[in-house]
């Protein structure tokens, strides 16, 4: 079984890929959904609680319990689907990217996606999925906050980077190669720079 991981600030593009595996008939597996299963484990509304029950779930069991508990999904998703792939939408700690290399070693790969910070707000601001994708203030503050869990250093780390600056098809298609094990080489020097660009 690969695990293909993804990592990138706000806007970058994790959902474009996550939609590109989906088509692809990859199973997608967001760890955001466990956060949102413990909220409503503890009959709390999780468009309020998500950020204070993601901080108690690391709290109470250990920084990387979020990692830890998408473990079971990802097998489960693995174990009913076709392909041979799984898809874990939403890296953002060291540790997280420890365990998950841990657990599953060689058939891991850290995909980073990447984007500049002016074209990342272009596009959220387009998307306008809620107040917080129109706020210039509101992505930096959110992404300060990622930095701070230390999305940088994971960033860093990914064994394939994608840049999503060109067309949305484009992207897709460097998505589709590495979701089939044959990403094409990394973007030119600088255009991964993004973590860099914040606040600019
Ligand atoms: N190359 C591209 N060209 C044009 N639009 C794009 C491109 N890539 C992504 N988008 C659009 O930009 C918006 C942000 O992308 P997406 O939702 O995938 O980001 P994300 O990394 O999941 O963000 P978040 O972490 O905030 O959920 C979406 O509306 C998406 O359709």
């Amino acid at each position: 079984m690969r695990v293909i991981g993804t990592v990138g600030l706000p806007g970058s593009g994790k959902g474009e890929a996550a939609a590109v595996a989906e088509e692809e008939g990859v199973p997608v597996v967001t760890m955001g959904d466990v956060i949102r299963a413990e909220c409503r484990d503890r009959g709390l509304d999780p468009a309020e609680h998500h950020g204070e029950i993601a901080r108690a779930l690391r709290e109470e069991n250990g920084p990387a319990a979020i990692a830890e508990r998408s473990v079971p999904l990802i097998e489960d998703a693995a174990g009913r689907a076709d392909t041979d792939a799984v898809l874990v939408d939403g890296l953002r700690a060291p540790v997280e990217l420890e365990r998950f290399r841990e657990r599953f070693g060689d058939e891991f790969t850290l995909v980073a996606i990447t984007a500049p910070f002016d074209v990342r707000a272009e596009r959220l601001g387009e998307r306008g999925r809620d107040d917080s994708d129109l706020d210039l203030e509101a992505l930096r503050d959110r992404e300060e906050r990622e930095l701070e869990f230390g999305m940088g250093e994971v960033i860093d780390a990914a064994d394939v980077t994608v840049d999503n600056t060109d067309t949305l098809a484009a992207f897709r298609d460097r998505v589709r190669a590495v979701l089939r094990g044959n990403p094409a080489p990394d973007a030119p020097d600088g255009a991964t720079d993004d973590a860099a660009e914040v606040g600019k």
